[in-house]
C-alpha cells in the first residue's frame, strides 16, 4: 500500500537577503509516495534544489504546507529528520582519505550514542547497504581512486546505511557515462520497489527519467507542478514542456526529444528503420527534397539513387552535396 510521505500543499519557497526578498516557487502542491521512483524536471534555475532545500529544513516555508510523514517541516530536528531522509548532493565534499566502508559509515551518524563507536547493528547496516549497491569489491579503497561512477555508488550506499525511509538525490547521474547512469537508476528503482522507500531524484536526463521513474514531475517558472506517470506525460504531450517548442519537440514514437526541422519530401522505398536513419542524416545534412526515388536496403547496406549505388549514408550525402553545387 502506498503511503504520502511529504506532502507539499499551495507552497511557496524563496530566499531573503536583509530586505530583499526572492521568492523562487509560487504555491505548489505535490505528493511523494513510499515505494516509487519519482523524477524531478525542469530548466536550469526554475527552483528544483530550492525545493529540496526546504524538504531538508534548511529554507523556511514562506506560505503553504511542506509535511514529511504527515508531521509539519518545522517541527523537526535535524537528526529526527536524517532519521526519516537521507540526501545526496550533487558534488558533495569528497574526503579522498577515507575508505568507502568509512564514508557508508558515516550514514550511521543519527543513531550513533554518546560514545561515537558503531554498535554491531550499525555495522550490520553498513554491510548491507554496501552489499546492496555492489560495492563489497571496493570497500577499502580510498575514495580518491575511484570512479565518478563507483564513487556515486558509494554515496548512495551512505544514503542507504542511514536506514531513512525517504532517499533525494540531486542530479545523481551527472558526469556518468551512459551504462553508470542506467545502473544507478536501476539500482535507485530496485531501492524503492524492494524496500518500499520513497526516492526523489532530481535530474535532466529525461531519457533515463521516461526509463525508470514511476512518477515524473516537471516543474516549471511560476506555475504548479505538473505530474504524471512518464507515459501519461508523453501521450498527453504535457512533456513538451521541458524545452521551447519553436526548436524542439519529442518524438513519441521514439520515445526522445529531436529538434525540429522543416518538413521533408523524400520517396524512399525499404524498411521503416533504414528509413528513418537515412531520412534523419539528409535533413542534419539540411537537404529536405531529392529529385526521385531512392531505394535502401541491409545486407549488405546499401543506397540506390539515380542508377548510381552507395554504401554508406555519408557517401551518399557527399555525392549529393558535388550534385547541388
Ligand atoms: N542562496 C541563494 N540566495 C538567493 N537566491 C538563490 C540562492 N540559491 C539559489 N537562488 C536562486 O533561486 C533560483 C532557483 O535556484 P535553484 O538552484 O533552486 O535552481 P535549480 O532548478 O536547482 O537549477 P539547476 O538545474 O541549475 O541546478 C535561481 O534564480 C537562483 O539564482
Amino acid at each position: 500500500m502506498r503511503r504520502e510521505v511529504i506532502v507539499g500543499a499551495n507552497l511557496s519557497l524563496g530566499y531573503q537577503t536583509g530586505k530583499s526578498r526572492k521568492e523562487v516557487l509560487q504555491g505548489i502542491n505535490f505528493k511523494l509516495f513510499s515505494g516509487q521512483l519519482t523524477c524531478l524536471l525542469g530548466p536550469n534555475g526554475v527552483g528544483k534544489s530550492t525545493l529540496i532545500k526546504a524538504i531538508m529544513g534548511r529554507l523556511p516555508v514562506w506560505e503553504g504546507s511542506l509535511t514529511v510523514q504527515g508531521k509539519s517541516i518545522n517541527h523537526f530536528t535535524q537528526k529526527e529528520l536524517a532519521k526519516n531522509l537521507a540526501v545526496v548532493l550533487t558534488e558533495p565534499f569528497i574526503p579522498g582519505n577515507m575508505t568507502v566502508t568509512q564514508l557508508v559509515s558515516l550514514g550511521r551518524t543519527p543513531y550513533l550514542k554518546w560514545s561515537g563507536y558503531l554498535s554491531d547493528l550499525d555495522k550490520k547496516a553498513v554491510y548491507k547497504a554496501i552489499e546492496d549497491t555492489k560495492i563489497a569489491y571496493i570497500q577499502h579503497e580510498r575514495l580518491s581512486d575511484l570512479s565518478d561512477g563507483q564513487r556515486q555508488k558509494a554515496f548512495i550506499a551512505r544514503a542507504l546505511a542511514q536506514d531513512a525511509p525517504i532517499m533525494v538525490l540531486d542530479e545523481p547521474t551527472a558526469h556518468l557515462d551512459l551504462v553508470n547512469r542506467y545502473e544507478i537508476m536501476q539500482l535507485l528503482r530496485e531501492i524503492s520497489l524492494q524496500k518500499g522507500k520513497s526516492v526523489l531524484v532530481i535530474t535532466h536526463d529525461l531519457d533515463i527519467a521516461l526509463e525508470s521513474s514511476d512518477q515524473i514531475w516537471l516543474m516549471n517558472c511560476g506555475e504548479d507542478l505538473v505530474k504524471g506517470l512518464p507515459e501519461d506525460l508523453v501521450i498527453s504531450g504535457k512533456i513538451n514542456q521541458l524545452f521551447p517548442q519553436e526548436k524542439f519537440e519529442f518524438n513519441t514514437q521514439r520515445g526522445r526529444v529531436e529538434i525540429k526541422s522543416q518538413p521533408a519530401t523524400f520517396n524512399v522505398e525499404g524498411s521503416q528503420e533504414l528509413i528513418f536513419w537515412l531520412q534523419k542524416a539528409l535533413k542534419k545534412a539540411g537537404i529536405y527534397e531529392l529529385d526521385g526515388q531512392v531505394r535502401v536496403q541491409n545486407n549488405p547496406f546499401s543506397i540506390f539513387f539515380m542508377e548510381k549505388e552507395f554504401d554508406s549514408l555519408e557517401s551518399f550525402i557527399d555525392s549529393l552535396r558535388v550534385g547541388i553545387k
